[in-house]
């Protein structure tokens, strides 16, 4: 049996493997550029950020109805399931649905059809938190922000997310505040490619409660200090780091470092179908190239649970928590 985990950084449209990429696209006659799944995989080579988000956009040209929403999940689901996730607070990208004339409705009805049942058929409570595109404008925010209205009961919290540099937190600042004022939690991808200044604005003019990513927090100090006192959770994504080579090789991650130094950290998939590996996967290679014990495995999958917003369901993290600290290696 695998650790109990929760993940809380996972972009759905990233778990699209190209197997499934494939069949969507037959089933709803969309031509790929790519002879097969093979020759996709090939594709499968980044650069940097930029790179891969080419091809992720290019790819959700497949996902169209409801059912694929639903079978995208459900295909997640099962994975994470399998690797001991317990709990998925999952990313979603409206805007990069509703260009393409796929309606919000469309999506967050199809990806509710998995999300309904999911913790009776795979074992995993999950939220919804839909992100903004920061490489889109303000006002684009704003507007998906309305058009989620109807749909706010499904949806926990919103997010930023998208080509990082170029791109500050303090361009969304009224689109936060709407979100705030609407209760809804709030994250925000920082300090993946940009600079740690965007984590201190995340922080201080979004108002985010968690940090996607936050690697570059560790350049500097006094950020550092911050987060360990405020507790602010960072959801760490370490072979996505390795794939868009904002880290060399996973055995130079700074993750022990960021444990070392108290930061609540996290460990998570980003987008598991692009990067080799689902939640299990990055903690077995964190473990292995890291050399991290079993009382830091331990101490990350308890991190899980406690940066989850599962505040309306403290029940649930207990429970989690207690499956945790019973694990036995
Ligand atoms: N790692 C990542 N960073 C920013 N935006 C993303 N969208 C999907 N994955 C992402
Ligand atoms: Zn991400």
């Amino acid at each position: 049996m695998p650790l109990p985990k929760a993940e809380l950084h996972l972009h759905i449209e990233g778990t699209l493997e190209p197997e499934l990429a494939f069949e969507l696209a037959a089933r709803n006659g969309v031509a790929l550029p790519y002879a097969d799944t093979d020759a996709l995989r090939e594709a499968y080579r980044f650069e940097d950020l930029q790179s891969f988000l080419n091809l992720y956009y290019e790819l959700m040209a497949v996902l169209r109805t409801e059912r694929d929403f639903e079978d995208l999940a459900n295909a997640y689901l099962a994975r994470a399931a399998a690797q001991g996730v317990r709990h998925a607070e999952i990313f979603f990208d409206p805007q990069a649905h509703l260009a393409r004339g796929v309606g919000m409705s469309t999506v967050v009805d199809g990806l509710w059809r998995a999300l309904g049942d999911s913790e009776a058929r795979h074992g995993i409570s999950t939220r919804l938190i839909m992100c903004f595109l920061r490489d889109e404008s303000a006002e684009s925010a704003m507007e998906t922000l309305e058009a989620a209205r109807p749909h706010l009961d499904r949806i926990t919290g919103v997010g930023l997310d998208s080509a990082e540099v170029g791109h500050p937190p303090v361009k969304f600042r009224e689109v936060y505040e709407a979100a705030a004022a609407l209760g809804l939690r709030r994250v925000a991808h920082a300090g993946e490619e940009g600079p740690p200044e965007y984590i201190t604005e995340a922080l201080d003019v979004l108002g985010v409660e968690r940090v996607d990513h936050g690697l570059r927090c560790m350049e500097d100090p006094a950020l550092v200090e911050r987060l360990v006192r405020d507790r602010i959770p960072l959801t760490l994504c370490p072979l996505s780091n390795v794939r868009l080579r904002t880290v060399d090789v996973l055995a130079d991650h700074p993750l022990p470092a960021m444990l070392d130094a108290g930061l609540l950290c996290t460990v998570n998939s980003d987008d598991p179908a692009y990067f080799g590996g689902y939640a299990g996967d990055n903690f077995d290679a964190v473990a292995g190239a890291l050399g991290l014990g079993e009382e830091r495995l331990r101490e990350l999958a308890r991190n899980s649970f406690v940066a989850s917003f599962l505040e309306d369901d403290e029940e649930r993290r207990a429970r989690c928590l207690a499956e945790v600290d019973a694990y036995t290696f």
